[in-house]
């Protein structure tokens, strides 16, 4: 058994799971008038409330004891103080300097990074404005219309569920594009309505060596000069963002094209770097620090908040709760905002490459679950499709609900329909509905007993079904930085109880390196022999058949 499952804390988490584990939701609102005041909070513009899960106030305070047992408060200190804390990558994890809009000095080795992120973000600056004001333009001398972020991982993910979030926020004649997958069938859709002489490519990847990322730059680079004829016009069409300067040039880049950040930021947190140059674009760098201060409000509270009253700490329990006392294999993210559409698949890479992890810092199997498995669709979309799951299947799925309480699209009812079922649902999954609630029901429609009754399992929800809910005034890039660095923050704080590295992802590299192996494989005649197993072989085989 590992230190952490014969820990006390964990030990009594677990004697204490036993003793709640007949205890029904419905009867914890029904004893205390005052559950939602005593598990919800307010903080950075956002109302949390967390009173519809399966704890009570021992709980809470044993899942905080976890906590302190772990040190987060600890490690969260020395993520801010810049100590490498990455340790499989010697690397410091820092994405909450490039947001620190207090300038307060953030060192890493006795160095200051704040000047070196504030230059970048005044270049970022002047370029965005260029830009905009239709001051840089292209070859033929034409402002420019459409931005195409070229990039994938944390280098597309976080770019293009912001762009989508702040769609109201957005420049009405400039379009923001993103190409990420290295299917010639995602390039060719998006330069199919763009016109080389008005199109910006924002070349952005952390490495610069990325597969897809340099396949479809290339190919956009081709596309360009089919049009553009002479490669001194490369300049005005092409930037890159990289920590990578020397491949940045490799590929026809001018360093001063170039926009720079560090190996202290890591992909999937780089949104706040100059990777989001595509976000200032589309929507303007004071909106973009809009975006920078929700995040760092968020950082002074998960920084400087008691942890019974610190929203990402609470947060991050109670995830812990779910997967390690109560079994839970994943977590649905389900925002009731449809310029959210992306934040699933967003939180699925801060996630999931974050804690998919099966050994601890020191390289030791864990003997406990980690990170879950995360998904979700905007409701009400969702409600039609897997939430039948949620409330009758066998398999316990923690939810996070989403919504803001003004609408960008004041249309008619929609929001206040929309809105109903945001709190119809988080209701439905805790209350339920008993047999004897079925029962009268269906009596009411005039039916004989005799045929309600094989039906009654049927429509019996069991509830007690756990969700947070998560309320604001109105999606703006202010409260979406902050939205952001929620998550940000509970997914360390569950690295941090779980003992694992949240910043490296080893686990994408084998595929990577047998896809190297296979490419030329893929070039050869059919008859050519293979040296995978059966299967590989077989599908190899098959495809050089039929290609
Ligand atoms: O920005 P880069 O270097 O092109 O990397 C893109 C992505 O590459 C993937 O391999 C990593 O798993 C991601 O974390 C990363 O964001």
């Amino acid at each position: 058994m590992s230190a952490l499952t014969r820990s006390p804390a964990w030990e009594a988490l677990a004697r204490h799971r036993q003793d709640v584990s007949t205890l029904h939701m419905r009867d914890l609102f029904a004893a205390d008038a005052d559950r939602f005041n005593r598990f919800s909070l307010e903080a950075c513009g956002l109302l949390f409330d967390y009173s519809k899960n399966r704890i009570t106030g021992e709980t809470r305070t044993l899942l905080l004891d976890l906590a302190r047992q772990q040190d987060v408060e600890g490690w969260r200190d020395r993520m801010f103080a810049g100590e490498r804390i990455n340790i499989t990558e010697d690397r410091a994890v820092l994405h909450t300097a490039l947001r620190n809009r207090s300038n307060r000095p953030v060192m890493v080795d006795g160095q200051d990074v704040m000047p070196e992120v504030n230059a970048v973000l005044h270049r970022m600056e002047r370029f965005v404005r260029q830009v905009r004001d239709g001051a840089w333009t292209g070859y033929t001398g034409h402002p420019i219309t459409d931005i195409v972020n070229i990039g994938i991982g944390g280098s597309d993910l976080g770019p293009v569920m912001v762009t989508e979030a702040l769609t109201p926020y957005l420049h009405p004649q400039i379009g923001v594009h993103f190409v990420s997958n290295v299917d010639g069938t995602h390039i060719s859709e998006t330069l199919e309505w763009l016109d080389p002489e008005t199109t910006l490519f924002v070349i952005a990847s952390k490495t610069f060596t990325t597969q897809e990322t340099l396949t479809n730059a290339h190919t956009a680079r081709r596309w360009f000069l089919e049009s553009a004829g002479d490669p001194a016009h490369v300049a005005k069409h092409f930037v890159a963002v990289s920590t990578n300067e020397a491949e940045v040039r490799k590929f026809g880049i001018d360093p001063t094209n170039m926009f720079g950040f560090w190996d202290w930021v890591g992909g999937r947190y780089s949104l706040w770097s100059a990777i989001g140059l595509s976000i200032a674009l589309g929507i303007g760098m004071d909106r973009f620090y809009e975006l920078l201060a929700g995040a760092h409000d968020m950082d002074e509270h998960f920084r400087t908040a008691p942890l019974e009253r610190n929203m990402p700490v609470l947060m991050a329990m109670l995830g812990v709760w779910y997967v390690n006392f109560w079994g839970a294999k994943s977590h649905a993210v389900l925002p009731y905002d449809q310029y959210l559409h992306r934040f699933p698949a967003y939180l699925q890479q801060l996630d999931m490459e974050s804690n998919g992890k099966t050994v601890d810092r020191q390289g030791v199997r864990v003997d406990y679950a980690t990170g879950p498995v995360v998904f979700g669709e905007p409701g009400t979309n969702g409600q039609h499709a897997f939430y039948q799951l949620i409330h009758q299947g066998t398999e316990l799925v923690p939810a996070d609900f989403l919504a803001p309480a003004e609408t960008h699209n004041p249309v008619g009812d929609h929001h206040r329909i929309l809105l109903s079922n945001f709190f119809a649902q988080p209701e439905a999954l805790m209350r339920g509905k008993t047999a004897d609630e079925v029962r009268a029901e269906m009596a009411k429609s005039g039916k004989p007993a005799e045929a309600i009754e094989p039906l009654v399992p049927h429509r019996v929800f069991e509830g007690n079904k756990p969700s947070n809910s998560i309320l604001f005034k109105k999606l703006d890039p202010h409260t979406l930085g902050a939205l952001i660095a929620l998550y940000e923050h509970k997914v360390f704080v569950q690295g941090i109880v779980w003992s694992i590295n949240s910043f490296d992802q080893w686990g994408v590299e084998l595929g990577k390196q047998l896809a190297g192996k296979i490419l030329p494989e893929l070039q050869t005649g059919p008859t050519a022999a293979l040296g995978h197993d059966s299967s590989t072989n077989g599908l190899i085989g098959w495809y050089r058949k039929h290609r």
